[in-house]
């Protein structure tokens, strides 16, 4: 997951031509009633939406204009100071599942110097994503570029270029993170991660559990250990280095990184609704902090880069490849020095996008997963049965292992459904589109809210209810009709642009999940709901206890 605030490309489009009668056929909008928070006569611009939820065309069958899409008030400043007061920065992903529900499935949202379309029915995103351009800029964060220059806070690369030298680029790090070929071979590298932690947690079971000798049962808060295995997982794939984070006594510099990558998603969210001016003035503990968190994940890759040159240097003075000792896969900054393709600030760039990327994003998917499986036992023994069933026949092939147990697939995916990590995925289209029979300009901001839309009635049937095999995630269980629809399972983003660690992702949380899975049974004192904040990516307010228990 990344952050990302890019500059539109204003295209020319003609107003509502093309997809005129794209999206506007008559949705169901969700119960527009008094029982959503925003009262009715709060939002403007609601014509064409009935009280029994079905939206009208607009008048004499036109296409509403944009002004006409309902909003949650005109102005972005007093919005701005109701989402501090109200703390809804922290409750975002809920703010706009009751928005939806008191006003149908778009609305437009203006809050500081930030301003939105949101949509969350699958036919809206998909008329999104075909309209999706590339995006002229690729570094994140780009309205602080200029200002963290200015006050010399920056070590990092931030890089310009546009869309076609953009995609040209992503293009060359998809062949090393994306393709099959890399994932075969750095799966074994995440597996190896994978089975130490349930070492580690095997003898932490036995050490400090409770029960007899071999059958012992642990109640713990696994996030540390989590956050551990994931910066853990992602320095062995990206550097080829294993940094030793499951022993009794992990390194500083790594207890640092981790706090680095927590804090700057932390910092991330206020900042990103103030402009520049007021930024300096009441945002600067803030943004210093941000920028120092930055600071040290750049150095930290940075201090891998520099590593990563001398072992290429002397590979090539011994006339071997960097990105492979003997057949041996060292890691994706090895292979894209030895092709060098890209430049070495494109490299640096990418490198540490991936490591800030690829910490929190698996790690607290990872809470969630084990928290669901605790207390949905059935489930639970469903998956394990068909995990011991593959793994028994792979033969210690990962990769066959996990081909054999799609339900761990479609527990990540359900676990994505229910608590995306990203709970938006943005779009600028590059062209003039109707959404929900409302013209909307290019160059706006659409945002596909994934919270409710993994938990929407009417695009998923029973959304509460826990079921990794409404994916069709094996033979028996799938083609229940749910993977019949695109734009449902959304976690990762879509097309060109999206999640460059997907494969990485993937592969890791569901390895570790096997192994665990494999080595104990999971239990959870209290089955309730988790309570979830978000700062800027989806996280449970408390992280669950789970008990692990040896099998
Ligand atoms: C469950 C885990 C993860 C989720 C749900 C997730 C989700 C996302 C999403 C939604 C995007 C934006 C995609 C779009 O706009 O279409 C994204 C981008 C990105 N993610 Fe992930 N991510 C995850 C794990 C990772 C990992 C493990 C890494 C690195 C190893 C990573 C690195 C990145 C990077 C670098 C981008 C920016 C890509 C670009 O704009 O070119 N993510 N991710």
């Amino acid at each position: 997951m990344y952050i990302r605030v890019t500059v539109c490309v204003r295209a020319q489009g003609t107003c509502g031509s093309r997809n005129l009668l794209c999206g506007v056929a008559p949705q169901r909008a969700h119960c527009v009633t008094a029982a959503g928070t925003l009262a009715r006569g709060r939002l403007e611009g609601r014509q064409g939406t009935e009280s029994t939820g079905v939206r009208k065309r607009g008048v004499d069958g036109r296409v509403q204009s944009f002004e006409e899409i309902p909003h949650t008030g005109r102005s972005g400043w007093v919005n701005l100071v109701k989402f501090w007061r109200e703390d809804r920065f922290r409750h975002l992903h809920m703010h706009m599942e009751k928005t939806f529900n008191a006003v149908g499935p778009i609305y437009r949202e203006h809050v500081g110097t930030q301003s939105s379309v949101n949509i969350m029915l699958p036919s809206d995103i998909a008329e999104l994503f075909r309209s999706e351009g590339l995006h002229p800029r690729r570094m994140t964060l780009q309205p602080w570029a200029t200002h963290r220059e200015s006050r010399n806070h920056s070590k990092g690369v931030f890089l310009k270029s546009n869309g076609e030298e953009w995609r040209a680029d992503r293009l060359i790090l998809n062949r090393e993170v994306m393709m099959s070929t890399p994932v075969k071979r750095f799966l074994p590298l995440l597996d190896e991660v994978a089975m130490d932690f349930c070492r580690m947690l095997q003898a932490r079971v036995e050490k400090d559990g409770r029960g007899e000798e071999g059958k012992r049962s642990l109640t713990m808060d696994p996030s540390p250990d989590l956050f551990r295995f994931a910066l853990e997982a992602s320095c062995h794939v990206i550097y080829g280095e294993r940094i030793g984070l499951f022993s009794s006594s992990p390194s500083l510099e790594s207890q640092k990184f981790i706090w680095a990558v927590e804090r700057m998603l932390a910092t991330t969210p206020p900042l990103l609704y103030l402009p520049p001016r007021l930024l300096l003035r009441i945002g600067a503990p803030l943004w210093t902090e941000h920028a120092n968190a930055w600071d040290h994940i750049f150095s930290h890759a940075e201090a891998r880069i520099q590593k990563g040159y001398q072992r290429l240097s002397s590979s090539k003075a011994r006339g071997a490849g960097a990105g492979a000792v003997g057949c041996q896969y060292t890691g994706v900054l090895d292979q894209l020095m030895e092709k060098g393709q890209l430049s070495l600030d494109l490299i640096k760039a990418n490198v540490t996008e991936l490591m800030a990327g690829g910490v929190d994003t698996t790690a607290v998917p990872l809470q969630f997963a084990l928290f669901e499986l605790g207390r949905n036992k059935e489930v639970q023994e469903r998956v394990r049965q068909q995990v011991r069933a593959s793994w028994a026949q792979a033969g210690g092939d990962p990769q066959k292992a996990l081909k054999g147990a799609p339900l761990l697939k479609g527990t990540m995916k359900e676990i994505l459904r229910l608590y995306p990590v990203g709970t938006t995925v943005q779009r600028y289209p590059i062209k003039d589109i109707v959404l929900q029979n409302y013209h909307i300009p290019a160059g706006t901001m659409v945002q596909a809210c994934l919270y409710p839309l993994g938990r929407s009635a009417e695009v998923f049937e029973d959304p509460q209810r826990f079921d990794p095999g409404r994916w069709g995630s094996s033979k028996e269980e799938g083609q229940r009709g749910e993977t019949a629809g695109g734009f449902r399972s959304l976690a990762f983003g879509f097309g060109a642009r999206q999640c460059v660690g997907r494969r990485i992702a993937e592969n890791e949380m569901q390895l570790l999940l096997m192994h665990i899975l494999l080595s104990f049974h999971l239990s959870v004192s209290s089955s309730e709901d988790i309570k979830t904040t978000c700062t800027l990516i989806l996280q449970p307010e408390t992280p669950p206890r789970i008990t692990f228990s040896k099998l």
